[in-house]
C-alpha cells in the first residue's frame, strides 16, 4: 500500500531523519536513488550514454549534482546545466557541487536557462534528468525557464524527474502557477521520503510518468499516519466475494438506476447495463420520461416509470439522464426520504446543487451515500468554478464529502475519493479512453451494484474507481483505444475484472 505524503508533511519528516544523519546524507541518498533508477535505463554499454543533467538553483539542484556526479563515474558522458544559487547554498549543495566538478561530467555553469537553451541543442541525447525545481518551487515558471521546460518537452528521449517533476505541484497536481506556468513531462519521477498526491492527479499522471517512491531509507517511525493513500485492491479486496452454489438472485441484492428524462434515456440504460453485468441480481431502470417497454440488447432489465417505484427496495442509482425539471427533483427528494444506500450522479448532482432543502436532506441521512461528481459538478456543488477545483483535487474532493456527509468519487485524471473524516485515496488505474460519454453513467450504475452485493460504501468507491479503470487498461492493453472506446464496451470488460478480482481474492 502505497501512503501519500504533503510537501508540508514531507519537510517535517525530512527535518526529523536530518537530526540523525550526518549532514548532506539525505541529498547524496536522493542522488544515489536518481543515478540507480537512470543506470536502469541507460544502454548496457554506459558510455554510449549522452546524459544531459538540468541542476536548479536549489537543493533539487542539489540532488542533481549528486546524481551526475555517478553517473559521470558510471562511465555515461555527462553535461550538467548548473544553475548557481541566488541567495547562500545550503553545505550539502555546495559539497554537491563540489563532488560533481571533481567527477568527469561536464559542467556548464549558466548565468541565464536562455544559454542552457543552446547548449540542449546538436545533441542527441539518451536521457535528461530534471532536477531545476522540486517542492520548492514558490512561484510559476516563467521565461527563459519554460523555454528551457518547453524544449526538454520537445525531446523523444527518457526524462527522469528528481522528486517531482519541475514546474508541478507535488500537494495538487496542478502546474505551479497555473495558465501562467509550465511544468516539465517526465517518462520517470523518482521522488524522495514519500509518495506525493500530486504525482497522481490532475495533471500530474501526464507530467510524471512512471512514480517510484524512494524512501531514502529514513527510519519508518518518523512518518506520520498516511490521510492519503494510492487505491489498491489491499483496500477493498477484503470485500470480494465468490458466488456459493447455493447462491440465487436474490442473494445478489437490487439497484433500481432512476433518470431518462425524455430524450435521454441511454444513460440510466448503461448504468443498468452495468449494474447486471457486474453482478446485481435485480436491476430496475426506472425512468421519469416514459419508459421503454424493454432494453432489447439486455432484455433482463426492468424498465419501469420512476413515479411508480417503491425507492425503498432497491440500491438507488440516482441522476443519470435525469434532467433538472420539476419532476426529477421530486423523485430524487423521494429517494432521498427513502432508506435505501444512494448512489447519486450526473443531473441529481446538478439538481443538489441548487437546492439548500436537497443538500440538508442529503447531508442528514444515514444510509450509505455514494457521489460520483466530475469537476463541473464538483464546481457547481462546492460553489466555485471548475478550474478552481481543477487546481486542488484533494481538497475539493474533501470539502464535498465534509460538506455533504458522503464518500465523494471525484472523476478525473487521478479519481481522488474522499471520506467523510478527510481521508482520501487517489486511484490509479484507467486512462483517457475513459474521457467519453456514458462512461460516468457506467461507473455509478458499477458502484451500485457493489453495494447491492453488501459492499461497504467506501470500499464500493473505492474499487468501483479501481475496477473502472481497470477495465479501460485492459481495454487498451488488447489496442481497442483509448481513442475511440465507446462506454457500452467498458461493460464485458468490468464484468471480467470482477470475476478476475473475485477469483483472486474473494472469500
Ligand atoms: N527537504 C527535503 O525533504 C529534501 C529535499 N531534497 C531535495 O530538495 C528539494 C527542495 O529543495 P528547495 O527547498 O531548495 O527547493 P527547490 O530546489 O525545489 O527550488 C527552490 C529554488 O528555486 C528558486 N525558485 C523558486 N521558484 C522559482 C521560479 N519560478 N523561477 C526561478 N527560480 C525559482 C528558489 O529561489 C530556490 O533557489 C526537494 O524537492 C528534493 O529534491 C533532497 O535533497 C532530500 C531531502
Ligand atoms: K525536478
Amino acid at each position: 500500500m502505497t501512503p501519500l505524503f504533503t510537501v508540508a508533511e514531507i519537510r517535517t519528516i525530512e527535518h526529523a531523519a536530518a537530526q540523525r544523519l550526518p549532514e548532506g546524507a539525505l541529498m547524496q541518498r536522493a542522488g544515489q536513488a536518481g543515478a540507480n533508477e537512470a543506470l536502469d535505463l541507460l544502454p548496457f554499454t554506459t558510455s554510449r550514454a549522452r546524459v544531459l543533467v538540468l541542476a536548479g538553483p536549489g537543493n533539487n539542484g542539489g540532488d542533481a549534482l549528486e546524481t551526475a556526479a555517478h553517473l559521470a563515474h558510471a562511465g555515461a558522458q555527462v553535461t550538467i546545466l548548473h544553475f548557481p544559487p541566488t541567495s547562500a547554498p545550503a553545505a550539502e549543495r555546495d559539497a554537491a557541487l563540489h563532488r560533481a566538478v571533481n567527477s568527469p561530467a561536464r559542467l556548464m555553469t549558466l548565468a541565464s536557462a536562455a544559454d542552457g537553451q543552446a547548449a540542449m541543442q546538436g545533441t542527441d541525447w539518451t536521457l535528461v534528468v530534471d532536477g531545476l525545481f522540486g517542492i520548492g518551487l514558490a512561484r510559476a515558471i516563467t521565461g527563459e525557464f519554460a523555454v528551457l521546460v518547453a524544449t526538454v518537452n520537445q525531446l523523444r528521449c527518457q526524462v527522469i524527474a528528481l522528486d517531482v517533476p519541475s514546474g508541478l505541484d507535488a500537494d495538487t497536481g496542478a502546474i505551479v502557477g497555473g495558465d501562467a506556468g509550465t511544468a516539465l513531462r517526465a517518462t520517470h519521477t523518482v521522488t524522495f521520503i514519500g509518495d506525493k498526491p500530486g504525482l497522481h492527479t490532475a495533471e500530474g499522471r501526464d507530467h510524471a510518468g512512471l512514480v517510484i517512491p524512494s524512501s531514502l531509507d529514513i527510519d519508518r517511525d518518523l512518518f506520520p499516519p498516511a490521510r492519503a493513500k494510492l487505491n489498491d485492491v489491499a483496500l477493498f479486496a477484503h470485500c470480494a466475494r465468490r458466488r456459493r452454489h447455493s447462491s440465487h438472485k436474490g442473494s445478489n441484492g437490487s439497484v433500481a438506476v432512476v433518470g431518462g428524462a425524455r430524450g435521454m434515456a441511454g444513460a440510466p440504460i448503461l448504468a443498468a447495463r452495468t449494474a447486471l453485468n457486474a453482478g446485481a441480481g435485480r436491476v430496475y431502470a426506472c425512468f421519469v420520461g416514459d419508459p421503454p417497454a424493454f432494453d432489447a440488447a439486455q432484455p433482463e432489465l426492468m424498465c419501469r416509470s420512476a413515479q411508480e417505484y417503491d425507492f425503498n427496495s432497491a440500491i438507488l442509482v440516482i441522476g443519470p439522464g435525469m434532467g433538472g425539471s420539476a419532476s426529477g427533483a421530486e423523485m430524487l427528494a423521494s429517494a432521498l426520504h427513502s432508506h435505501s444506500p444512494v448512489v447519486l450522479d450526473a443531473d441529481a448532482l446538478n439538481l443538489v446543487a441548487g437546492s439548500g432543502p436537497l443538500q440538508t436532506q442529503l447531508a442528514q441521512r444515514s444510509a450509505p451515500c455514494i457521489l460520483t461528481p466530475h469537476p463541473l459538478e464538483a464546481a457547481r456543488l462546492l460553489g466555485m468554478s471548475a478550474d478552481q477545483v481543477q487546481a486542488d483535487r484533494p481538497a475539493a474532493a474533501r470539502r464535498l464529502a465534509s460538506k455533504l456527509a458522503a464518500t465523494v468519487v471525484l472523476k478525473g485524471s487521478g479519481t481522488v475519493i474522499a471520506a467523510r473524516d478527510g481521508t482520501i485515496v487517489i486511484n490509479n488505474t484507467g486512462n483517457p479512453a475513459l474521457a467519453t460519454a456514458g462512461a460516468g453513467d457506467v461507473l455509478s450504475g458499477l458502484c451500485g451494484a457493489l453495494l447491492a452485493q453488501g459492499w461497504p460504501e467506501w470500499e464500493a468507491a473505492l474499487a468501483g474507481a479501481w475496477l473502472h479503470g481497470m477495465a479501460a487498461d485492459v481495454l487498451v492493453s488488447e489496442g481497442a483505444g483509448p481513442i475511440g472506446i465507446t462506454a457500452s464496451e467498458l461493460i464485458p470488460a468490468i464484468r471480467a475484472a470482477v470475476n478476475r478480482l473475485a477469483a483472486q481474492h474473494g472469500s
